[in-house]
Order: C-alpha cells, then sequence, then structure tokens
C-alpha cells in the first residue's frame, strides 16, 4: 500500500509546548521506576550526594587558602591546615567514586529501561489491528516510539543530571547571595541569551527531524533494497542497483544539505552567545577582585566566590541547554504515549460467548461490506451467503476480486464496515477474539517464512504446542513436510533460511508444504488456505488435496486458489467479481450455468491442451 506523507508541522516548536511536553516526566520515571525501582532510588541517591561536592569543595578550598595566608601572616601550627587539606582530599577522592558510581547505575538502569520499553512497545503492538498498522500516520508513530528507545535512556539521565545540577546550584547560590545578590543579575545576562539560541536551534533540529521521518523510512528501506540476501536476486536480474543507488544518493544528499545548514548557523550563533557568557563572567570577576583589593573581602573569599560564579554559570549553562534536550526529549515522549494511547477498535466483547464446539449452523455473511483504510474503492460488497458447518467452498475470481479480504473478514482481522457475519445466528464480535482465531486454522498467501527452524516453522500453526514433537510430526506428515524433514541433514532442527550460518534455504514449494503443515497443528473447526498449493508440483499437488479432504472430513473449509482443478474439488465454489459475488454453485452447476466460472474454466483447461 502506498504510504501517505505524514502531515508533520514543520514550523517551531514554541516554548509553550516546549514546556508542556514537560508534562511527559512523570510517566518517565514511572517507566523508569517499573523498569528498575532499586537502582532509579540508588541512582536518585548518589545523586543528591554528589550535588553537595561542588560546594564542600570551594568552600575548603576557602578555609585552606585563607589559613595559608594567615600562617604567612603570623605563624602558628599548622595542623589545622593539613586536616583541611586532608578533608579537601577526601571529598575530592569521593566525587570521582560518586561519579564512576553514577555511570555504572546509570548505564545498567540505562539498558534495562531500554529492554522494558522495548518489550512494551512489541507487546502493545500485538493488540493492536491490522488496519492500524496499514495507516501511515499510525507507522510513523511506531517508528517513532521505536527509534526513540535510546533517546529515552539519554532523556533519563538527562533529567537525573538536571536535578543533581539544580541541588548544587541551590548551594552554590547560597554562597553567592549572601556576598552579593547582583552577582546573580551577572549571571543571568551571561547565560539567558545562549539559552534563547539554544532552545530555537533545539526546535529547529526537532521539527526538521519530524518532518523527515518518511524520508527517514524510505532512506532504511533502500539501504534494506540495495544490501540484501532477500532482495539480491532481482537486483541483479533487473539491474536495479544504479537505480537503487541513485534514489538513495538523491534522498541522503537532501537530508545533508537540510542538516548541514542547520548546524551551521547554529554554530555561528553557539559562539556569539558563548561570548556574552564570557562577559558576564569576567564582569563578575572583576567585581570580586576589586572587593578583594579594596579588603571587603578575603584571599579564599576571592577563590571562593570566583569558583562559585564560574561553577554557577556552567551548572546553568549546562541545565538551559540541556532543559531544550530535555524539553525535546519530551516532546519525543510525546510519540510513546500517544503509542500506547492507541487503542485497537476490533476486541472482544465484555462478556463474551464462549466458541460453539462444534458449531451448528456455520458463518452467515449479512450484506457485509468493506473498504480499506483510504481506499476509495469497495473491496468486498453485498456478500450474502452461508458457510455451512462441514462445507468446504472455494472462492474463485480474478486478482483483486475481494478473495483473501473476505477471509480476513471471517477471522476478524477486519470488521466489515457494513453488514454483519453471524456465528450460529449471533455476531461474531459477541465471541471471544482469541478462541475464534484458536478455531480457526489459516495459511495466508504471504504466509511468513521464519529464520528457524523447521519443527518451530510447523509449529508456530500452535505456538503452545512447541514441545509436542509427536504434534509437530504428524502435522508434517499430513502437509507432506515430512518428506523434507528427512531430506535435511538437521532433519526437523535444521535451521531454515539464509539469514543465520547454518541455514538452508528450501524451494518455493518446500516452504509451502512447511507452511501448510501450520495448518494441521490445530484442531481448528474451520481452516482456510489462501492459495495453499500454488508453488507446489501437480503430483504434490494432487497428494495434498486428497489429503486435505480426508483430514477435513466434517469441518468446514475456505480454499482460494486459481487453479480449477483444486476449486472443483470443493462442495460449493464462490466467484467474486470487484468485492461482490457473481455466481454460486457446485462446479457441475456453474459449468452448465455457463456464466463467468465455465468462460475461466475452459479458458484454463485449453491451456492444457
Ligand atoms: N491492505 C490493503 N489496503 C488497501 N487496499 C487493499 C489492501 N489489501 C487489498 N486491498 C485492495 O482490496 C481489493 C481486494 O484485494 P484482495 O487481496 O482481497 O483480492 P484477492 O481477490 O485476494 O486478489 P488476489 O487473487 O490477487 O490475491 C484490491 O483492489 C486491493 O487493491
Amino acid at each position: 500500500m502506498a504510504r501517505t506523507r505524514n502531515t508533520i508541522p514543520t514550523t517551531d516548536i514554541t516554548f509553550k509546548q516546549r514546556l508542556s511536553a514537560l508534562k511527559n516526566l512523570p510517566e518517565l520515571f514511572r517507566l523508569v521506576w517499573q523498569s528498575n525501582p532499586s537502582k532509579t532510588l540508588l541512582s536518585f541517591l548518589l545523586r543528591i550526594t554528589r550535588s553537595a561536592m561542588p560546594v564542600l569543595l570551594l568552600y575548603v578550598g576557602k578555609l585552606i587558602i585563607d589559613q595559608v595566608v594567615e600562617l604567612n601572616r603570623s605563624g602558628g601550627s599548622q595542623q589545622h591546615l593539613w586536616e583541611l587539606v586532608a578533608i579537601e582530599f577526601g571529598l575530592a577522592v569521593a566525587t570521582d567514586g560518586l561519579n564512576r558510581m553514577i555511570n555504572l547505575v546509570d548505564s545498567l538502569l540505562g539498558d534495562q529501561f531500554s529492554n522494558y520499553t522495548s518489550i512494551r512497545i512489541m507487546r502493545h503492538a500485538a493488540t493492536l489491528d491490522l488496519d492500524q498498522f496499514e495507516d501511515s500516520v499510525f507507522y510513523d508513530k511506531l517508528e517513532r516510539a521505536r527509534q526513540q528507545t535510546v533517546g529515552r535512556t539519554v532523556l533519563l539521565s538527562q533529567v537525573m543530571s538536571q536535578v543533581q545540577d539544580l541541588i548544587s546550584m541551590g548551594f552554590l547560590l547560597t554562597g553567592l547571595i549572601a556576598f552579593n545578590p547582583w552577582l546573580i543579575v551577572l549571571l543571568l545576562v551571561a547565560i539567558i541569551p545562549a539559552f534563547l539560541g539554544e532552545s530555537y536551534f533545539n526546535s529547529q533540529n526537532y521539527a526538521l527531524s519530524r518532518s523527515q521521518t518518511p524520508e527517514r523510512r524510505e532512506l532504511d528501506y533502500l539501504r534494506y533494497l540495495g544490501a540484501s540476501d532477500e532482495t539480491a536476486k532481482e537486483v541483479k536480474i533487473f539491474g536495479l542497483a544504479d537505480f537503487i543507488i541513485g534514489r538513495f544518493k538523491k534522498l541522503s544528499q537532501k537530508f545533508y544539505t537540510d542538516n548541514s545548514k542547520l548546524a551551521v548557523r547554529r554554530s555561528g550563533w553557539g559562539t556569539f552567545f558563548s561570548v556574552i557568557g564570557s562577559i558576564g563572567y569576567y564582569a563578575a570577576y572583576g567585581f570580586i577582585i576589586y572587593n578583594t583589593v579594596t579588603g571587603k573581602t578575603s584571599i579564599g573569599g576571592l577563590t571562593f566566590l570566583a569558583g562559585s560564579f564560574r561553577q554557577l554559570s556552567s551548572l546553568m549553562e549546562n541545565m538551559l541547554s540541556r532543559f531544550t534536550s530535555v524539553s525535546q526529549g519530551a516532546i519525543y515522549l510525546n510519540d510513546f504515549i500517544e503509542f500506547f494511547a492507541i487503542r485497537p477498535k476490533i476486541t472482544t466483547a465484555a462478556k463474551p460467548l464462549p466458541f460453539p464446539n462444534p458449531i451448528k449452523e456455520g458463518f452467515t455473511f449479512e450484506n457485509v461490506g468493506f473498504q480499506y483504510h483510504n481506499a476509495q474503492l469497495w473491496a468486498n460488497r453485498h456478500l450474502n451467503f452461508t458457510l455451512h458447518t462441514g462445507e468446504k467452498l472455494a472462492l474463485v475470481g480474478e486478482n483483486g476480486a475481494g478473495k483473501t479480504t473476505l477471509v480476513k473478514l471471517l477471522a476478524r482481522l477486519y470488521d466489515p464496515t457494513e453488514g454483519r457475519i453471524l456465528l450460529d445466528g449471533i455476531d461474531l464480535k459477541e465471541y471471544n477474539i482469541e478462541e475464534l482465531r484458536l478455531n480457526m486454522g489459516i495459511i495466508f498467501q504471504d504466509y511468513l517464512r521464519y529464520q528457524m527452524t523447521l519443527s518451530q516453522n510447523i509449529a508456530v500453526g500452535n505456538i503452545t504446542e512447541i514441545d509436542n514433537t509427536e504434534l509437530i510430526h504428524k502435522a508434517a506428515q499430513e502437509s507432506l513436510a515430512d518428506a523434507l524433514a528427512e531430506k535435511l541433514p538437521g532433519h526437523y532442527e535444521q535451521w531454515l533460511g539464509r539469514r543465520f550460518n547454518e541455514g538452508i534455504e528450501l524451494s518455493g514449494g518446500e516452504w509451502q508444504k512447511v507452511a501448510l503443515a501450520r495448518a494441521y497443528m490445530k484442531d481448528a473447526q474451520l481452516l482456510i488456505l489462501d492459495e495453499p498449493t500454488a508453488a507446489l508440483d501437480a503430483r504434490a499437488e494432487y497428494e495434498v488435496f486428497q489429503r486435505f479432504a480426508e483430514l477435513t472430513k466434517g469441518k468446514s473449509a475456505v480454499l482460494i486458489s486459481h487453479r480449477f482443478s483444486t476449486a472443483r474439488l470443493a462442495d460449493r465454489i464462490l466467484v467474486l467479481d470487484k468485492g461482490t459475488i457473481l455466481e454460486v454453485g457446485s462446479h457441475t452447476e456453474l459449468l452448465a450455468k455457463n456464466g463467468r466460472y465455465a468462460e475461466l474454466f475452459k479458458l484454463q483447461a485449453m491451456g492444457y491442451q
């Protein structure tokens, strides 16, 4: 499906939006706490202790200098001086130790947090509807939520550092205010322009990166097309390398140009603001020196105040620039939170009915219509028929006639846009959805080729039976995949596909037999095979259907096939055209009718003559 371009605003993100994004931080803390409460607490305690260190070090430094000056001037015992030096040494060692512990705890916590959120994303994604995945706006959101796993870990340690610096500042400010409150004004003058600049450029960065999401996805796709085992064959045969590389170059160059323009502007303004910051610092420094020279402050006081001012200004600068990235991270967090706020529309009723076992009447389509999200045309319309218990129904029709969509509706991968589907006279929506799917064995034409072992590939049909070797072997026998298992060096434990080292690639027909075995893993009441034999050779197809007929005796089945040799085996055939039912009947009835079915059947038969 062609994805529409996401309508992302490329305008600036205002300061207000930035502030309001901070409301996401409690949610971040909640998630961090959930991923590991004890490490979160430890990190917090370590940071609080660490935040007292700068002011303590400066203060002890002041006492040392004043003591040295005093001893120089009037002599006396040096004991107190050396005690102070020992304290400063202890503080310096403790600061270093705390830094290392904070880094360690943060990185361990970050890893756990990242795993925890990745698992939450997968869990939530598993609850969502198929059509939500097919919606490009949703897809972009999912992509950003996924990409931001690392970003969120960084955000976490930034927020923690912010808290730590804030407390450090509180300590330092107390000292500075006690000396002269005007120094605070100088501090603000030095810092605020830099903050506004940072804030502006960060919002530009965010808007740019957001607007680039669809292109970034295309770049990833091109990277995959250009260098992957799955695509190599077609890329070679069609000589697509230059085409793909050309498109990649064009897109990546555009990315580079947009990003570099912004980076250059940012760097220019950054230099300007840092000069302003230096002016503010030296003005304050001069003021303190003047006070020292005129005897209002001791030399120890000079080092303490100058040190405090320098540290405060760098802390404040750090905090303010970190604020912009924290708020930016918080805005990104929106995507994450919004992703979790998406609720599936296809759900189980509040008081679901148990799935009937056995099914008495069957599935009845009552004027069912379905239109895909963003599609102009209806994929199915005015469907009225009953799939009776024990009946084998074949769906035939040209490409795009709506056959696969019809079975997706049966499995409630989508709900009808109009009309309803009844099971034993009751709306399908009233039944437990998990039970419904448990009672259906479906193999789609685009089934997955899991890069796993043969036995796992079969077991996915009923994953709760993954350790039931007997059942897996039986399913393989029924789908003719057992001969394949014998042939493979690792038999049922043979790794399939080429992605991993010991993997062996299968032929299309062999894969299909493996996929078919999945349908036999469950004792399903309804079997749906969507073009199950397209890749099988004539003998295999004949055998598969012989067995299928035996194995599904008394069960309902829906077969989608373009091969009339397959379709004719069904009790009844539904001929679909542009989503609606054109003809219904058995093979003989439809031939006698001499309509579309007869026409297509004769066309195919002619091909064999
Ligand atoms: N995920 C989708 N989003 C939008 N439109 C879709 C989607 N899947 C199918 N369609 C459209 O719905 C119509 C019916 O598709 P469907 O896959 O049901 O046809 P089909 O009869 O199974 O075709 P085929 O024989 O080619 O497998 C087609 O026009 C197709 O373009």
